[in-house]
């Protein structure tokens, strides 16, 4: 091969680092050239032989710029001493001469034609990469699971189905209120990524309890690699100290604890001036509100909410403090809905009626039923409205109606019941939990005892022992009872929950010091650090703690699945906490069958609680959802008889409970438990799009494509076990740095099942920062778009060129307006021959990949310069071509945006007329939507993306 000849002054380009702009050769001297690159004011020194740089020379014909900003058409080229010189006329038609060391330096070769006139030919394996980044980028993106894919989370499909419902809605403001354990955090990360992961949100807030900081952080970063940054009291001094401004503007993603946010008015209002596109609270029970009097934490996140687009509010009992704080949470997401705590408490009426009419619809025979019975139809119409019931009235007598009857039942249960911001899936719904025991152990209450239990202050009989210094220890017969279970369960982890701080603290002590029991404990009294710590010691697989003792923040929002014995060492006034408690351990991941201990004093006021939740409202083996309401109806009798025992009265309690439970339970089942079961997971959309997942996640493919994504970037690759590996930079990377593989390298998977079960590998998907990252670096650089090779194609003779060109939509939107949804697969691939031919119909691209001959650079830049008139013919023709399709597209784009959009603005408006549910803001938010996409859709048209050059031998 010929060295290539390099004078001072020429003008070259880097072929790895075309960010450079044009290089300036300074000297050559032996081996070694070394060039300036002006544009960065940088340079580089190559070794003569291989340097990886191409000589730029502008053919006549071409326009040219230089630094002083004159644009040179060139007529006539000359060369003296190596370097070129250009003849040609200006902007203003003179005529003049101009070096080419004066050519602009801030130059980009970065069309595929322009790249490869430059001499800038890349590999044909870059090629073929590209050409199906782009087809994967396409199809992902068009994908119902599109941000859904990238959690490292088993597929289930109450959580997808939640999460696709409000990630496809214009403004996402709902109530998460799964039963307890049911995964709402990760609900909340799976709308998060998509929102994130899209584009459509930047700036995320999450506010939570202090206990479960830390809990959110890794649930965020290792379930979704969303790395959120913590704000507590500490970080904020160092960062005002630092001079950093408002420190709730020094990250994009934020976690931290109410009571930093809520505890200092200047705080929250550094949170509000920071901006934000969505807030999530967790525990939102804790927003304490009443007609009277909001509490200030409800008052600081209705502030912050008010000024964010985007709110998710995380609780498992919405009702732990009434109905009315129920409503208030309500009022918090759409305040101009839930405006009237009487017309809330009303609606409820209007439940059973819904119910009813849906189940009627699911009938087999509701054909039938339509025909025989006019009120049904009578009563459709009243919620639905007669035009959209005409249809339906037309079809009825032989006409196809599943899917009106299905549109019908879906209109009710989207315009009425209980609405589209509040999703509730239960235990019962999800199914496949694993069953809970209660164990009781009656103990003869101390004589110590005897005085407080008779006290008028309820907390005080609830909690004898918080009368007594650590004496009680000795005496009390619950703490022998631990011991000794303890004892015979060595090998058992054990969560213990009791009220209060001092008896959590008290009864660690004891069975460490005293016991030899491992114990750890975790109560408010102790730092963030302290809590995560013990939590985590308890976790550990060896090592660890058998037990861990909690007070009352212990019995929320943590995970502590991997245990099975929960024991209850008092019992809580409300079933909500109770519930709480025993979410501990009744959770997604439990594997076994859970054990609930309780001990307590024969009739005391703890046996009148045990006896009430278990006997009165069957609270410990499944949650009770008529739990809070009989709470409320019956707390003065349990209040009575906590402070007074009594067996006749408690007999009757019971009796009056349980009867009262059944009617409850018969009017929840037949009206709004149903209606919040059917809106928060249909069972048929879920599926699909759990299908939809699955489908995308096919890890085969994903797989064979990062293969040769490592291969072509320079990733070091070592087998780990079957189906993992361990990545790490290599040294020859043409890129810096992968976007998601740092400097020590990453272990990785591409299997699910084995991602779930090792958290100490990354669980690599579409949406992976390294593979997302990686199709980015290659789809929106330059990354692959020029190729040339030879290859044998009989009929065809010899010293033919072909073109095969590939377009791609070029749409330069804001990610957020989603334009993939509206704009279809539209990819166009033409080929070409020198002789004018289309014959994109007839050489397929597997055909010329599998004929496809490698070509030296050095020869392939020669063959491009020879052709380079021929192939910029081929060019124009392929992009004229494809320029005549650019209306065809555009118009289908906005055909499918009217569709999906303006259909979408249709019902809604047809929705608010019947259902104040709807918020204006999301009409008004949906129109300038569709006007923004329409705008966008005329700018659309196909551009060249990569073109490959094959000649015929
Ligand atoms: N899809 C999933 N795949 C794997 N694990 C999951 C999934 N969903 C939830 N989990 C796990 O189940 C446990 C409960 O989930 P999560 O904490 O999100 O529930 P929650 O409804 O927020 O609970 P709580 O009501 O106690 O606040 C957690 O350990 C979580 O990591």
């Amino acid at each position: 091969m010929s060295r290539p000849q390099f004078s001072p002054g020429q003008r070259w380009i880097s072929n790895t680092e075309s960010e450079l702009g044009l290089g300036v050769v300074v000297e050559q001297t032996g081996r070694s050239v070394t060039l300036n690159f002006p544009a960065v004011e940088e340079q580089r020194t190559y070794a003569v032989t291989n340097a990886p740089l191409s000589r730029v020379e502008y053919p006549v014909g071409d326009k040219v710029r230089t630094t002083s900003g004159i644009e040179l058409q060139i007529t006539e080229r000359q060369e003296l001493n190596g370097c070129l010189f250009y003849h040609g006329t200006d902007q203003h038609g003179e005529s003049l001469t101009l070096a080419e060391l004066e050519l602009d330096s801030r130059v980009r070769f970065s069309k595929p034609q322009d790249r490869l006139f430059a001499g800038q030919v890349d590999k044909n394996n870059a090629f073929l990469l590209r050409v199906d980044t782009q087809e994967h980028l396409q199809r992902h993106r068009q994908s119902e699971a599109y941000g859904l894919l990238g959690g490292r989370v088993q597929l289930l499909p109450h959580q997808y189905f939640i999460a696709s419902q409000v990630a496809r809605r214009p403004v996402q403001r709902v109530l998460l209120a799964d039963e307890v354990g049911l995964g709402k955090t990760v609900e909340a990360g799976l709308i998060m990524h998509q929102l994130l992961f899209s584009g459509r949100a930047q700036r995320v807030l999450i506010v939570v309890p202090d206990s479960l900081v830390h809990q959110w952080l890794v649930e965020m970063l290792r379930r979704f690699n969303l790395r959120f940054s913590i704000l507590d009291p500490l970080r904020c001094v160092a960062l005002e100290a630092a001079g950093e401004g408002n420190p709730f503007e020094s990250a994009q993603l934020v976690l931290c604890s109410l009571s930093f946010l809520t505890g200092d008015d200047e705080r929250h209002r550094a949170a509000m001036d920071a901006g934000w596109d969505l807030l999530v609270v967790d525990e939102a029970h804790h927003l304490g509100w009443s007609e009277e009097a909001a509490s200030h934490s409800y008052n600081a996140i209705e502030s912050l909410a008010k000024a964010t687009p985007g709110l998710l509010l995380l609780t498992a009992t919405p009702e732990q403090l009434g109905q009315d704080g129920h409503f208030a949470r309500l009022r918090l997401l759409d305040p101009d809905r839930y405006h009237d705590l009487q017309a809330f408490r009303d609606e409820e009426s209007e439940y059973r009626t819904i119910s009813n009419l849906v189940q009627r619809l699911q009938a087999e025979d509701v054909r039938d039923q339509l025909r025989d019975a006019p009120e049904l139809l009578a009563s459709l119409e009243h919620y639905l409205g007669e035009t959209a019931l005409a249809p339906l009235r037309a079809e009825l007598e032989d006409g196809d109606i599943v899917h009106l009857v299905a549109d019908a039942i879906a209109s009710l249960l989207d315009r009425h019941g209980t609405g589209r911001v509040l999703f509730r899936n239960t235990r019962e719904g999800v199914q496949g939990f694993p069953k809970r025991e209660l164990y009781r152990y009656p103990l003869v209450q101390p004589e110590a005892y005897a005085d407080v239990l008779v006290d008028t202050n309820l907390d005080a009989v609830l909690h004898p022992e918080a009368g007594f210094d650590d004496d009680w220890l000795d005496w009390d017969p619950r703490v022998e009872w631990l011991c000794e279970w303890l004892r015979e369960h060595r090998a058992d982890k054990t969560l213990v929950i009791c009220a209060r701080k001092n008896t959590a603290r008290a009864l660690e002590k004891q069975l460490r010091l005293f016991e030899g029991v491992k114990a750890a404990v975790f109560h408010e009294g102790m730092s963030l650090l302290e809590r995560d710590r013990a939590a985590a010691y308890f976790a550990d697989e060896d090592d660890s703690a058998q037990v861990l003792i909690c007070s009352e923040i212990g019995s929320e929002g943590r995970n502590f699945q991997f245990a099975h014995h929960l024991v209850l060492f008092d019992l809580p006034l409300n079933p909500d906490l109770l519930e709480q408690r025993i979410g501990r351990l009744d959770r997604i991941g439990q594997r076994n069958d859970v054990q609930i201990h309780v001990p307590y004093f024969e009739q005391s006021p703890q046996a009148v609680l045990l006896n009430w939740f278990d006997l009165g409202i069957n609270a410990f083996k499944r949650n009770n959802p008529a739990g809070q309401a009989l709470f409320q109806q019956f707390a003065p009798a349990l209040r009575e008889l906590l402070l007074c025992y009594d067996d006749a009265q408690l007999q009757q309690l019971l009796d009056d409970t349980r009867h009262r439970a059944d009617e409850l339970l018969e009017q929840l089942q037949a009206g709004r438990d149903r209606l919040l079961e059917l809106n928060s997971c249909q069972p048929e959309p879920a599926a699909r799009m759990i299908e939809h997942v699955a489908e995308a996640s096919r890890s085969l493919e994903l797989a064979s494509y990062m293969e040769r994504v490592f291969d072509l970037f320079g990733v070091e690759q070592q087998t780990h076990g079957p189906d993992s590996m361990v990545l790490h930079p290599g040294n020859h990377m043409p890129v810096s740095s992968l976007p998601g593989l740092p400097e020590d390298g990453i272990t990785a998977t591409f299997q699910r099942t084995l991602a779930l079960s090792r958290e100490d590998m990354q669980f690599l998907t579409w949406e992976h920062p390294l593979v997302s990252g990686s199709m980015e670096l290659v789809s929106e650089g330059e990354f692959g778009n020029t190729a040339l090779c030879s290859l044998k194609l009989p009929p065809l003779p010899p010293g033919t060129l072909l073109l095969e060109a590939f377009f791609t939509l070029r749409c330069t939107a804001p990610r957020a307006l989603q334009m993939q949804r509206y704009l279809g697969q539209h990819s166009v691939r033409l080929v070409f021959d020198n002789n004018g031919n289309n014959l994109s119909g007839i050489i397929a691209h597997g055909h010329i990949n599998k004929l496809a001959e490698r070509v030296g650079r050095r020869t392939a830049q020669s063959l491009v310069s020879h052709a380079r008139p021929q192939i910029a013919e081929m060019v124009e023709r392929a992009e004229t071509l494809a320029a005549t399709q650019d209306e065809q597209v555009r118009e289908q784009a906005r055909a499918r945006a009217d569709e999906l959009l303006g259909a979408e603005i249709v019902r809604m408006r047809a929705l608010a007329q019947v259902n104040p549910n709807i918020r204006d803001e999301e009409i008004a938010l949906l129109e300038q939507q569709l006007e923004q996409v329409r705008a966008q859709i005329d700018l659309v048209h196909l551009e060249l993306d990569a073109l490959r050059i094959a000649v015929v031998e």
